[in-house]
């Protein structure tokens, strides 16, 4: 795994506070949790490409912070066809939090992918989600003890992934895992993942590029649900990424950008 040196200043941040971020109170037990690779199916039974819409009230990337009710906007992302939505919990960088993600779970009967940074277990029972992501570059791969790691110059990154996919799903979660390059595919794949990612943004130089999910997307298995994120941001680009294998696209600024059903729309019918 990566050094934390190699990050963005502006990620190093967001992993800075994702380690002093204290975890939930008390072990949550999702016992209703919307099944994303189902809805996904769904979608594309009535013709929609899954879209997992996500709402996002700031990042490191943009300017400016939304106003807008996150209920509101979740729910005419799902007017607009989406068939799943990621809420940001991050609160420092993302402008999110535990209770936006509870008000629009409330709020709408598809998925919710809770968006954060985490790298604890204690962390996933800050709320119950249906599906949580876990980004394979921040998580250790259990080849090297934490003492070790504990050694080497660069920060140490969190937990390993396996234990934490575990956690999630032993409180009844599903697990979306992150990945970057082939290797993390490996790692992913290796800890057992079944609904991975590919990240478009380089969390090093914070740059997006599309040829990142063409390049990684073969790695990863047939049987693996997978996502291509970050920087769709017209129909062509979902085209393009459909194209390169994503059974679903989350997108985020250009579905908040403007207004969110119609923008969600146009993607459903790229
Ligand atoms: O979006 C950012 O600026 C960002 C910066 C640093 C780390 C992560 C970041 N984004 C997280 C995401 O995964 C995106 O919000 C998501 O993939 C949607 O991306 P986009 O459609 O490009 O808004």
């Amino acid at each position: 795994m990566d050094s934390t040196n190699e990050m963005a200043p502006a990620v190093r941040s967001i992993l800075d506070a994702a380690r002093e971020r204290p975890g939930g109170g008390s072990r949550v037990a999702v016992d209703d949790a919307r099944d994303l690779p189902a809805a996904f199916a769904a979608a594309e039974a009535d013709g929609r490409i899954p879209v997992v819409a996500e709402v996002k009230p700031t990042s490191p990337t943009t300017t400016g912070e939304s106003d807008h009710d996150p209920v509101e906007l979740a729910e005419e992302m799902v007017a607009g066809g989406a068939a799943a939505l990621s809420v940001l919990t991050e609160p420092e960088h993302f402008g999110g939090s535990v209770e936006n993600y509870e008000r629009v779970r409330a709020a709408v009967d598809v998925p919710v992918l809770r968006k954060d940074f985490l790298v604890k277990e204690s962390q996933l029972d800050a709320v119950e989600a249906d599906v949580v992501l876990l980004i394979a570059r921040f998580l250790g791969d259990g080849r090297e003890s934490k003492d070790s790691r504990a050694n080497q110059v660069a920060e140490p990154p969190g937990d390993d992934l396996e234990p934490m996919i575990e956690a999630a799903r032993e409180r009844g979660m599903q697990v979306l895992v992150e990945v970057h390059t082939e290797a993390e595919v490996e790692q992913a794949v290796d800890a057992g993942a079944e609904i991975i990612g590919v990240n478009n943004r380089d969390l090093a130089a914070l740059e997006v590029d599309l040829g990142t999910f063409e390049e990684v997307a073969p790695a990863v298995p047939e049987e693996a649900t997978l996502l291509a994120e970050s920087g769709i941001s017209t129909p062509a680009n979902a085209r393009r990424m459909r194209e390169a294998g994503a059974d679903g696209l989350l997108i985020g600024t250009a579905i908040m950008d403007g207004d969110p059903r119609e923008n969600t729309t146009r993607f459903i019918n790229a």
